[in-house]
């Protein structure tokens, strides 16, 4: 992630090998995410079909699984595109974007205090979870996520929701890798477990609804939000070439929302990275080639400011991502 992400943590062992592993990964990560390459569609058969994304899942030798490049890559391709598992307004910016998609309302005098939405697509999209959660009372809950400063609570709020309305199944997040939690973390999470299931509870007046919602479910999706949510910084207009990119990413404003992708949650950190992820209007996330990448070279973003030293991004990324970064530059005291 760019200096804009958050969320991202440590390890895991790989029932994957190699091979199986890129492609059970690739399918699972594209079947639900629209990609496109910057290549030429003239030079394949099809013109109708984009080109698969010139990049592979794989096992890493000391950072578990990346991304790596498939073919010879150029500074400012675009890599692929990837659409939000799900996302989630911050709480400032619930009046002023879309509460699908987070992209900037352009009438703000008619926004609803429970969200509103960019266009009509948004709104049918979002028809399961909404109906869902306008049954049910969120003061208590907002209350607590407001006063705790809590952004991740209210994206569980919205799976929980999906899941009842059949638009997420249960086990959406368990591909992506979870943070360890220590015991006093997982003590901290029970409030907003229990007045998020208090809510449901009452406003479907049955169990049998949100009997997936146990302590463990809500635990197990907030370690995986944690360390794979990114924050989202629209950068506006269009940023196609890689200067202005780079430079809308820096100056962009403050964070409209969350997200949670699939196959952008695999990009390792590196404190000198070779790929960035940038959103230009609303969730819809873009990756792209910040030099030219070799064959079979790891694709890697930065999570966090890397203009900070070398002490305070370690201290960052081992306190916020739980994990010592093993990139040349900090290899190299840089
Ligand atoms: C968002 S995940 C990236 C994908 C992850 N490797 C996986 O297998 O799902 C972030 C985690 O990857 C590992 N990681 C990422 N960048 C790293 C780095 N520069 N040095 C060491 N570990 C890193 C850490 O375990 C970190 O918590």
């Amino acid at each position: 992630m760019s200096s804009s992400t958050l969320g991202r943590c440590r390890r895991w062992a790989s029932p994957f090998t190699k091979a199986n592993c890129s492609n059970k990964l690739l399918h699972s990560a594209f079947s639900a995410f629209t990609t496109r390459t910057s290549t030429n569609i003239a030079e394949h058969d099809s013109p109708s079909r984009p080109p698969p994304p010139p990049i592979r899942v794989g096992i890493t030798e000391s950072s578990g699984r990346g991304v790596f490049a498939t073919r010879r890559i150029r500074a400012g391709d675009l890599l692929h595109t990837a659409k939000p598992i799900l996302c989630h307004p911050s709480l400032s910016a619930i009046h002023t974007v879309c509460y699908f998609c987070l992209r900037k309302l352009k009438n703000l005098a008619n926004s609803l205090s429970h969200g509103s939405f960019c266009s009509e697509e948004c709104k049918e999209r979002s028809k399961g979870f909404y109906d869902v959660e306008i049954r049910a009372d969120w003061l208590a809950f907002d209350d607590y996520c407001r006063t705790h400063d809590l952004k991740y609570p209210l994206m569980v709020k919205r799976l929980a929701c999906m899941v009842i309305s059949g638009d997420a199944t249960t086990d959406s997040l368990d591909t992506l890798q979870p943070t360890s939690l220590t015991t006093e973390m997982m003590l901290e999470m029970e409030e907003g477990f229990g007045l998020l299931r208090n809510a449901l509870t009452k406003a479907l007046m049955t169990d049998e609804n949100v009997a997936f919602l146990t302590k463990q479910w809500y635990i197990s999706m907030l370690a995986r939000i944690r360390i794979n949510a990114f924050r989202i910084e629209l950068v506006g207009g269009s940023y196609e070439d890689l200067l202005s990119s780079a430079v809308a990413s820096v100056e962009a404003e403050g964070a409209v929302g969350n997200a949670i992708y699939m196959l952008p949650s695999f990009y390792n950190h590196d404190c000198d990275p070779n790929a960035h992820i940038i959103w230009i209007e609303n969730a819809d996330a873009k990756l792209k080639a910040l030099r030219d990448v070799k064959e079979g070279e790891e694709l890697r973003i930065c999570y966090i400011d890397a203009s900070m030293d070398q002490e305070a991004r370690q201290e960052l990324l081992f306190q916020g991502f739980g994990f010592q970064c093993s990139c040349s530059r900090c290899l190299f005291g840089d």
